[in-house]
């Protein structure tokens, strides 16, 4: 297979930088080869986005919504067009299976899309006020917003960013992440070859902590979004909050998976097999702790560790891999000893709980029963491919248990009584519930977190609403 990675490069006021020095290098995960450097933005050089933005964000704020949705909409084919070239970057930097990686792509183009037609329905509203007055309420766009993407979802975070700030009339600084820049440059590049105005929108790589902190205390940046760790998401917020910036935070999860007394426990185990390895775990709504009724515990157990057990895990672009590595190998460093602490506190491995190969950063889908409250992994999210099960004797201890954490993102439950899920729907803390299957919601439908899991929503009816100010005009109608 011939397979082409891009010369990455900072996008500001509609030009490419290439000539800056590396802040860092891409490696391939599954093979451990240097694909290339990434330029670091200077200090001269986000100002420059700085100015390009405010200045994208007049042209931008004024185009009509129908035109903004046109020029989505030629971006979002250019996405579709060159959906297989994408997908190789995502696999070659990022590491999942090229089939994961040509889904993303879809997700990516369905969030354009209903951005785009979110575009032309943001309405204001009009309040009566009797005769010679009127009373409008605006929806506005919020201005130009500092956007912050991860490397797991390379391509769908930023394009819903994206897509959310343009749709709403807002132009964006991106610092896309620095482990997947190749990623972030071909949709920007869709964006620009749509016909996108200088300066519209704006990509830098480089030292992270410096680039938020610079942007964020800009008065140019009036809305700060970002999706990651709940650690850097507080910090972030905290720099947001020190000059009145509204934040959208989409942070980490830990998701429960509560499975009942009355439900096919094999099944199940052999469903929460793929469910979990996917994208090797490394997903913020990857289900985690598999809370298991005790009538159903061993079958499932036993399903899910078949099934992890004989997962095929290996390069992404290798026919039947159905898991792909981590994405450095500091994450297998952290999964590795999250495995052996919970081992020592208890823990038995019915699956994996190992390094796989030498080169490449692959660890096996690993499935641990029987896990102690103490282990340190029953509270810090994995973001790897390690299921935890544990055995409870009914609803309200594994309601209470589902809870117990700082963080509230996706959870799963499977039942067959419809009192049960009521009671579930009213009483797990999370944003999203998803009974008896593991999708997660799509673009029609708000994604986020309660507690620590973050602020606002992404997506749904409300996609545009983080990227929006409410303006009231009152008008007199008589002469002055
Ligand atoms: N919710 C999500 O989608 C994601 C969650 N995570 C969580 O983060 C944990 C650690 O991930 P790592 O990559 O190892 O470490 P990390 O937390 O150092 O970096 C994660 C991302 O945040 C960015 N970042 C870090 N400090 C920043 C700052 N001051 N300003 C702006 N951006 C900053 C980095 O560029 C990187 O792309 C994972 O175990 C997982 O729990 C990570 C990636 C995505
Ligand atoms: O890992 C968290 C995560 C997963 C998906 C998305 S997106 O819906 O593709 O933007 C965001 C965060």
């Amino acid at each position: 297979m011939n397979l082409t990675y891009p010369r990455i490069g900072l996008h500001i006021d509609g030009q490419w930088i290439y000539d800056r020095p590396a802040c860092t290098e891409v490696v391939n995960p599954s093979n451990e080869t240097r694909l290339g450097g990434v330029p670091g933005a200077t200090p001269e050089d986000l100002a420059l986005a700085l100015s390009a933005a405010e200045r994208g964000f007049r042209v931008w704020r004024d185009t009509p919504p129908l035109q903004r949705a046109q020029v989505m909409l030629r971006a979002c084919a250019l996405v579709r067009e060159r959906a297989e070239a994408i997908a190789q970057i995502i696999t070659l930097e990022q590491g999942k299976p090229i089939a994961d990686a040509r889904n993303e792509v879809g997700r990516a183009t369905a969030f354009i899309e209903w951005d785009a037609a979110e575009a032309q329905r943001l309405y204001g509203s009009i309040v009566p006020a009797g005769p010679q007055m009127q009373q409008m309420i605006l929806k506005c766009p919020i201005g130009p917003v500092a956007a912050f993407t991860p490397w797991n979802v390379p391509l769908g975070s930023p394009a819903r960013k994206i897509s959310g700030a343009l749709a709403a009339g807002c132009s964006v600084i991106i610092k896309a992440a620095e482990e997947t820049p190749g990623t972030a440059c071909a949709i920007a590049q869709c964006f620009i070859d749509a016909g996108l105005p200088p300066g519209v929108l704006n990509l830098v790589f480089g030292n992270p902590a410096l680039i938020s902190s610079t942007l964020i205390a800009s008065p140019v940046i009036r809305m700060v979004t970002f999706t990651g760790s709940v650690a850097v998401g507080k910090h972030l917020t905290q720099l947001a909050a020190a000059v009145m910036k509204p934040v959208l935070m989409e942070l980490g999860g830990h998701a429960p998976v509560l499975i009942g007394a009355d439900v096919d426990a094999t099944v199940l185990g052999r469903l929460a097999g793929s469910a979990k390895m996917r994208l090797a775990g490394q997903v913020c709504a990857s289900p985690t702790r598999f809370i298991i009724h005790r009538k159903s515990y061993v079958a499932f157990v036993e399903a899910f560790a078949k099934v992890a057990s004989e997962m095929r895990v290996g390069d992404g672009f290798e026919p039947g891999v159905q898991m792909g590595p981590l994405i450095n190998d500091r994450r297998l460093q952290a999964i590795d000893t999250l495995v052996q602490d919970a081992v020592a506190c208890g823990a038995r491995v019915v699956a994996g709980g190992k390094r796989v190969g030498e080169r490449g950063f692959f660890y096996a889908p690993t499935v641990l029963a029987d896990v102690p409250a103490q282990a340190q992994a029953m509270f810090t999210e994995p973001f790897g491919p390690l299921a935890l099960c544990i055995p409870v004797d009914d609803l309200s201890e594994a309601i209470a248990l589902a809870n117990s954490l700082s963080v509230g993102l996706s959870a799963y439950a499977f039942t067959n009584s419809l009192e049960e899920a009521e009671r579930l729907t009213r009483e797990l803390e999370c944003g999203s519930l998803s009974i008896n299957h593991f999708g997660m919601p799509g673009t029609d439908t708000p994604f986020g977190g309660v507690k620590e899991s973050g602020i606002g929503r992404e997506g749904g009816p409300q996609s545009l609403e983080a990227y929006s100010s409410t303006k009231t005009v009152l008008q007199r109608t008589t002469r002055v």
